[in-house]
């Protein structure tokens, strides 16, 4: 009796003992650590934060105590400002050209991404371009650079516009749709959008029609759903319970817990795997039966140059599509925003396409890359869209080792956010209506390329230097074409006029949030 009272006492004792530890260390880790003990206390910190949340970077909507852009307009800094995450973790944002270049281009060699967003990114992107690190990412961007050069991106105009003229196709079907004299239908843009976008990376990344554009119930186009679905309750806590430990370990452990969500990524990201893997199967087929029949999208050359195993293709075809499908389509939601927020760029753009493209309806007319590109209004109306709604508002990259940025010491792991969405509209280096959406500043003499900006670094929606965006010029033209051939077929307008669009919360894209719902009508003039 007596040893088991003491043995109680001895278990209270160490629960105690423990849970002492435990607060210790969290005291530690939440409050001294990150407001006394770092060696990044001197960099200018917005104040006021919450202990659970932090002061956590949010999208920019307007002035907000929380809001990166608000920071960059309001906090005296020479380049850096220091926030803090959940759980007291330390993040630096980056805001001038020159720590900027710093870290992208100068001292590139010096910073990664960090490993808990490889991991995260690991089932969508694979294991490709994006991930790389170090010699192994330099091999892969030598051998991707010539087929994403313009002189090889030209060759895929013909390609965007065969699937903007079947875009425009659907939609007009989705007008006539139940009933046959309505000239007019709300269409939520994003779920077209995102399968035109899909099929143009299969097509000229792969030469593989997903065919998704046409067929509503595309399994591939579900399985990414699957992929972008957001964490629940339960893992948000879990993942906030353990982020103060994140400080000293990523807690990319919330990756390895068997929810239902992480089941489904898995077993999408699965499917997705073995789709790219039967498309390089058929590809060596017919490269065996004839070596004329290996085509000009990315993979084909990529087989070509025997450079990449099968395993190590999959890997960059999953990184294409992942990259390259949901940017470029919420680049065109924003752009279809854009024009029924602005109906005067709406009617001149529409002018220009009209007046110098063909039909679009006309399927024996082919496009070519000047066709497209000595449309000036056309190319600045994309510039703006990709200047004020950067599809990527955020990336992050951490401290290989010791080193300094922007004359501040920087201890190894520690973590920068480069904002596009910060950049871009920085009234320093595109003048005081940066945050006013407008094409002209484009139109202006010497500034078809620059936007008037006063820094190279101030347009940074593909950021710069060696990580820079591989498909940049394939995106520019891929969104030129989309644009061009909507425009010149549809007129656009909100569902709810006055509604002022919101950023999603999650996901890597900074795509509007209902989706971008509009009246959609066949214009007169560029029809046949
Ligand atoms: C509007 C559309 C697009 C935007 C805004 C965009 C933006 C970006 C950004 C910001 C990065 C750097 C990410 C980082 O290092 O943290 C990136 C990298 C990359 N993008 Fe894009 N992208 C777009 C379209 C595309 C397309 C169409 C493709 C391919 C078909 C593509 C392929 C890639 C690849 C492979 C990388 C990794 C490059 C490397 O690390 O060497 N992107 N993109």
């Amino acid at each position: 009796m007596g040893l088991r009272v003491f043995d109680l006492q001895f278990v209270a004792f160490l629960a105690t003992a423990i849970l002492s530890l435990i607060s210790i260390l969290y005291f530690y880790i939440l409050i001294l650590y990150p407001t006394i003990f770092t060696p990044l206390r001197d960099i200018p910190t917005p104040p006021g934060r919450s202990l659970l949340t932090g002061a956590t970077l949010r999208l920019p909507g307007g002035p907000h105590t929380h809001d990166p852009r608000y920071w960059r307009e309001t906090i005296p800094n020479d380049g850096l400002i220091r926030f803090y995450l959940v759980g007291g973790r330390e993040r630096l944002l980056v805001t001038s050209a020159k720590a900027l270049s710093e870290i992208l281009v100068t001292k590139a060699s010096h910073f990664v991404k960090p490993e808990f967003v490889r991991r995260r990114l690991y089932y969508v992107t694979g294991n490709g371009l994006l991930l790389a690190e170090g010699e192994e990412h330099s091999v892969q961007r030598k051998s991707f650079m010539p087929v994403f050069s313009f002189r090889h991106v030209k060759d895929l105009y013909p390609i965007f516009w065969s699937k903007a003229r079947e875009l425009t196709e659907v939609l007009a079907d989705q007008i006539a749709i139940n009933n046959s004299k309505k000239t007019k239908r709300v269409i939520e843009m994003r779920q077209w959008t995102s399968r035109a976008t899909l099929d143009i990376v299969g097509l000229a990344g792969m030469d593989h029609d997903f065919g998704s554009l046409k067929d509503p119930h595309s399994q591939i186009i579900q399985q990414y759903k699957k992929m972008q679905q957001s964490p629940s309750l339960f893992e948000t806590l879990f993942g906030v319970l353990l982020s103060p430990f994140a400080a000293v370990k990523d807690a990319s452990v919330v990756l390895r817990v068997p929810t239902r969500r992480m089941k489904e990524i898995k077993e999408a990201s699965r499917f997705i795997r073995n789709v790219c893997r039967a498309i390089i199967r058929e590809k060596q087929d017919k490269a065996d039966q004839s070596s004329s029949q290996i085509g000009i999208d990315l993979i084909s050359v990529a087989l070509k140059s025997d450079t990449f195993s099968n395993d190590a293709l999959v890997d960059q075809m999953m990184t294409f599509l992942a990259a390259g499908h949901g940017t470029t389509s919420v680049a065109l939601q924003w752009s279809v925003y854009a024009l029924c927020k602005h109906q005067d760029v709406q009617q001149r753009l529409r002018q220009e396409i009209c007046e110098q493209l063909p039909l679009v309806t006309d399927d024996n007319v082919g496009i070519s890359a000047s066709d497209i590109d000595r449309l000036a209004y056309l190319r600045a109306f994309c510039n703006e869209v990709l200047r004020f709604w950067p599809p990527v508002p955020s990336t992050i990259r951490e401290s290989l080792h010791d080193t300094t940025v922007a004359g501040h010491y920087i201890p190894k792991g520690t973590i920068f956010s480069i904002s596009p969405a910060v950049t871009n509209h920085d009234a320093e280096l595109w003048g005081p209506d940066a945050n006013v959406f407008d094409p002209e500043r484009w139109m202006r003499e010497g500034c078809a390329n620059s936007g008037g900006v006063k820094n190279s670094h101030g347009f940074l929606t593909f950021i710069h230097g060696p990580r820079s965006c591989i498909g940049d010029k394939f995106a520019r033209a891929e969104l030129a074409c989309l644009v061009a051939a909507i425009v010149g077929r549809f007129h656009f307008e909100l569902e709810d006029q006055d509604k002022v669009e919101m950023f999603t919360k999650g996901g890597i894209s900074a795509a509007p949030a209902d989706g971008i719902r509009v009246y959609i009508e066949v214009v007169d003039g560029w029809q046949a």
